[in-house]
Parts: structure tokens; C-alpha cells; sequence
């Protein structure tokens, strides 16, 4: 219904009548969710296309109703405002900023693993071919790279795009020439600090259609430019910007290129771990030791992965952090949706809770106050979602937290986050995976198997080597639902090492 609404809005030129508001409105308060994009694309070029064509409909939509196209009776401006109720609290439709995100998070995706950007235009992901890019996103993205002091990434986009269109490889726009990118190119590479370039893209262009006239006025302007820049500075070359070390070392991680000794490597082994029931054995693939860090195999069935997603499903919200002032808030490091649920909310948590339990030897219980654990979280991250660098543990922010009530009552007093214990709900097709940057760990995404890690050291020191990432998502959705396990309650489960720096040894 919702894509028959998208069509006649779009390719007809048809008002928007009274009955087409019911029924959009009776599908909207059905609980349809764009905002995850999940049901409607599985890459992020749909997903651009997806938020701007979602975008391009509501201010249609507001301006067919507002020009009184709509009959204007009190019934339609009730509607009207609904709609309005609804968009601002469901975000049903897009506004500029989502489509400036999607574009962001495609820019992201590209950087962080090392896309071809010949091929991204062609809609060619790894090996998913997609729809491509159309000239006027390029454009679009190009423009935001440059609004945003990113000018080299800016030239690089207007380049390929240049090559693609003088090749014929992309769908040419009817209002779009040749013209207009080299134009932009040429800005490019002059607030680029680079005017000679710009000056040799026109000059050439010019040569190729001497019919533009227009290029002329263009070109003197940048000699003008390149005249204020003394002979002996024009050295200047394209050069991609230093990127923050640690943005280049997550990324690596990210990309699962990571170098690690063969001494660690050859310590790591998989191993069916004793549980405290007997008869049950649980596959422990440990990917490594300081900190303690393992992959456990089949630690969810399908059939709850399942109920843990659609339990959580109307209840996501955007995912907070936690500022410095202590209060929570949305951040742009932070790109997904979240939601809570109690371990005795269902018993499908209860039982997952006491299998946490089973596999690693600590108490999840939870009471009134002082619980052992935290309620479930579960994160869904869309295309380009991701979780910037941070660690779980609160280290001397945790008495704050506690007597500032930034901690839901339960927990208070339980002191810190000892360990972290995360179910993969779903296979994530490309990208996404749980990334230790300093120990160059990358944990990859498999359904149904569960990362678990220390985050406290023996000696209740916080662990910084547990820096970690939620990696970009690049294809497919990322499911995840974890557990954090509080400190104090685990003092004879986890006991103090006998030495400062014990460690979580082989078992
Ligand atoms: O998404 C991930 O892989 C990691 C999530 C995470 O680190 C967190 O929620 O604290
Ligand atoms: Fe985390």
C-alpha cells in the first residue's frame, strides 16, 4: 500500500484525495518502520535512494495539501496535522537531514572499506551488484563533502563521476551536462588550493567543445586566483588528508586486516568448554587472552534470535551514550536503534539470561536492586549503522553514574561492568563486525554465536585493551542483543588473581 501511495505521489499528477490520507494514515499507525530501512533495502545506494525518494514524497505530499490541492475541509487538516504527529515522532518520512545521513554513512562505508569508487557508481558492492548511482547523488554527495571541509574526497567523487560520464557508464540526466561537473570539478580543486588544475580541467574541456562560451569567464576568474599564489607555491599535489590514527587503525581492524603476532596466534584454540551442567558442552573458539576474549558457537537457536528481534521490534529507539555531564544522548558516533527488555519479561530472556549463566561460570540474577546483571539490550544498525570506538566498562565515572540515577534502580550498587556477553541475532551480509582496535581482534558477525569479553581485569582494574568498534554496516542489517554482567556479584565466580596481573588463563 505504502509503495502504491510512493507511486501516485510521484509519477502521477493526481491530488491527494481524502481517501488516499485514510489509507495511508491506517498504514502508517500500523507501525510501518522506515527509519531501519530494514524491510525495504539490504544495501546503502537503496537505502539513499530510498530516504530521498521518502523525503521527496512528504514535501510533495505537504505541498499538495498546503496548496489546497487536497479539499480543504476541517477533516483534511485534521489529517494533515496527524500525519505532521506522526512523521515527527515515528519518522515515518525522511527529512534532509536523514537524506544527508544516508550520504554520509555512504561516504563512510566507502572510506572505511576502501571501496572502489568506480565500481560504488556502477551499484557493484564487493559482489553485489545494486542499482548505481545516478549523476545528481554524486553531485549531491560531492557537494556535501565539500560543504564540510572534505575536498579531496569531494575531487575524488567529481573525478569518478567526470570519467563515468565521458565513458558512458552512467545514465546521463537530462539537466546535467558535461559541463556542469567540470564546472564543479574545477571549484573543487581551486578551494583545494590547486587553481592550475582547475584551469587545465576548463581548458581542456574547452578544447573538446569550443561551442561553450560560458568557460571563457570561468577560467579567467581561477588565472585570477592563480595569480595571488607566488610562482615557487604552486607545488601543491592531490593528496589524500592524514587521517586521525586511530580512525586508520579502526578501519584496518574493521576490514579485518589486523596484524597480529604468530606467537598469539598460534596460543588461540577451539574447544568444546565444560559447562557447571555435565552433560552440556559449549563450542569456545578463543580469539584472545589479554583481555579474555571468545567466540561462543550456537549460543541462541534460530527460534530465539527470532523472538528476542520481533519482541523488540516497535519498541526500538535511537541508541544513546552516555556524555560526559552523565546524562544520556544521542550522538553521531552512535548509529543505531536499541531497545530493553528484563530478563523475567519473557521467558525466552529468562532462559537466555540463565544460559549466560551456564557458559560463563558469573550470575546474571536480577532483583529489585543491586541485580547481576543488566536487562537485555538489543541494537538493530541499518545500513552504514555503526558504534564508534568505546569501552563498556564506566572505570571512575561509575560511583557517578550510580548516585546521579543515569542507572535504571536495579542496578545501582552492582557495581561495575565486569563482562560483556553479545549474541549475533543474524548474519550481516558485508561489514559490521565487533572490532577490539588495540589488540587488532576482529570478531565477525555469525548467527547465533555470542562474543564474550572481560572488561575488568583480575586485579579490578578497567581493561583499555577492550576498546572496541561496532563496525559500519555495509550490506544487510546487524542484529545484536547483549548482556552486561555487573561486578560485585561475581566476587568468588571470578575471584581476584593471586598475582596483580593475572590473567584469564587457558582453562
Ligand atoms: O555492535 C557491536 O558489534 C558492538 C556493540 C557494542 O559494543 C555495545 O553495544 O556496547
Ligand atoms: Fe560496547
Amino acid at each position: 500500500m505504502i509503495l502504491k501511495v510512493v507511486i501516485e505521489f510521484l509519477y502521477c499528477n493526481c491530488t491527494v484525495t481524502m481517501s488516499h490520507l485514510k489509507l495511508f494514515l491506517a498504514e502508517v499507525q500500523g507501525k510501518v518502520r522506515v527509519s531501519s530501512q530494514e524491510r525495504y533495502t539490504e544495501n546503502p545506494i537503496n537505502a539513499f535512494h530510498l530516504v530521498q525518494r521518502f523525503h521527496y514524497m512528504w514535501d510533495r505530499m505537504a505541498s499538495l495539501i498546503i496548496c489546497g490541492k487536497c479539499p480543504e475541509t476541517n477533516a483534511s487538516k485534521a489529517y494533515y496535522r496527524t500525519m505532521e504527529a506522526i512523521v515527527n515522532q515515528s519518522q515515518v518520512f525522511t527529512s534532509k537531514e536523514d537524506v544527508q545521513g544516508v550520504a554520509v554513512a555512504l561516504v563512510r562505508l566507502w572510506n572505511t572499506y576502501k571501496l572502489d569508487i568506480d565500481k560504488l557508481i556502477r551499484g557493484q558492492i564487493l559482489d553485489t551488484e545494486t542499482d548505481p548511482l545516478t549523476v545528481s547523488d554524486i553531485l549531491y554527495i560531492a557537494e556535501l563533502l565539500n560543504q564540510t571541509n572534505q575536498t579531496y574526497d569531494s575531487i575524488v567523487w567529481l573525478q569518478a563521476l567526470l570519467k563515468a560520464f565521458e565513458a558512458g557508464k552512467i545514465e546521463q540526466a537530462d539537466d546535467i551536462k558535461e559541463v556542469n561537473i567540470v564546472l564543479r570539478l574545477a571549484e573543487a580543486y581551486s578551494s583545494y588550493g590547486m587553481p592550475w588544475e582547475s584551469i587545465k580541467r576548463l581548458v581542456e574541456y574547452q578544447r573538446k567543445d569550443p561551442r561553450d562560451e560560458g568557460i571563457d569567464g570561468n577560467i579567467t576568474y581561477y588565472k585570477s586566483k592563480l595569480s595571488s599564489i607566488p610562482e615557487e607555491h604552486r607545488t601543491k599535489t592531490l593528496q589524500p588528508p592524514p587521517r586521525h590514527e586511530n580512525q586508520i587503525q579502526y578501519h584496518v581492524v574493521c576490514r579485518g586486516e589486523g596484524e597480529r603476532s604468530q606467537r598469539i596466534l598460534s596460543s588461540l584454540k577451539c574447544f568444546y568448554r565444560k559447562t557447571n551442567i555435565p552433560i552440556y558442552r559449549v563450542k569456545e573458539e578463543v580469539l584472545n587472552y589479554a583481555p579474555r576474549l571468545s567466540l561462543f558457537y550456537d549460543a541462541i537457536f534460530d527460534s530465539e534470535a527470532k523472538y528476542v528481534k520481533e519482541a523488540s521490534y516497535f519498541m526500538l529507539q535511537r541508541s544513546e551514550v552516555v556524555k560526559t555531564d552523565k546524562s544520556n544522548s544521542v550522538s553521531d558516533g552512535r548509529i543505531s536503534e536499541t531497545g530493553w527488555h528484563a530478563d523475567s519479561s519473557h521467558p525466552v530472556f529468562e532462559r537466555l539470561g540463565r544460559r549466560v549463566e551456564i557458559i560463563t561460570g558469573l550470575s546474571t540474577r536480577q532483583y529489585p536492586f543491586e541485580s547481576h546483571s543488566e536487562h537485555f539490550q538489543v541494537v538493530n544498525y541499518g545500513i552504514g549503522g555503526m558504534y564508534e570506538q568505546h569501552t563498556d566498562f564506566f572505570g571512575d565515572t561509575l560511583p557517578d553514574r550510580d548516585r546521579m540515577g543515569v542507572n535504571p534502580i536495579h542496578i545501582q550498587g552492582s557495581g561495575d561492568r565486569v563482562a560483556t556477553f553479545l549474541f549475533y541475532l543474524e548474519d550481516v551480509k558485508a561489514g559490521g563486525a565487533t572490532a577490539f582496535v588495540n589488540i587488532n581482534v576482529t570478531v565477525p558477525v555469525v548467527k547465533g554465536a555470542a562474543a564474550f569479553w572481560y572488561n575488568i581485569k583480575r586485579n579490578g582494574d578497567a581493561d583499555g585493551n577492550t576498546l572496541h568498534v561496532g563496525c559500519p554496516v555495509l550490506l544487510g542489517s546487524k542484529w545484536i542483543s547483549n548482556k552486561w554482567i555487573r561486578q560485585h556479584a561475581q566476587v568468588f565466580r571470578r575471584p581476584c588473581g593471586k598475582s596483580p596481573d593475572a590473567q584469564d588463563g587457558p582453562l
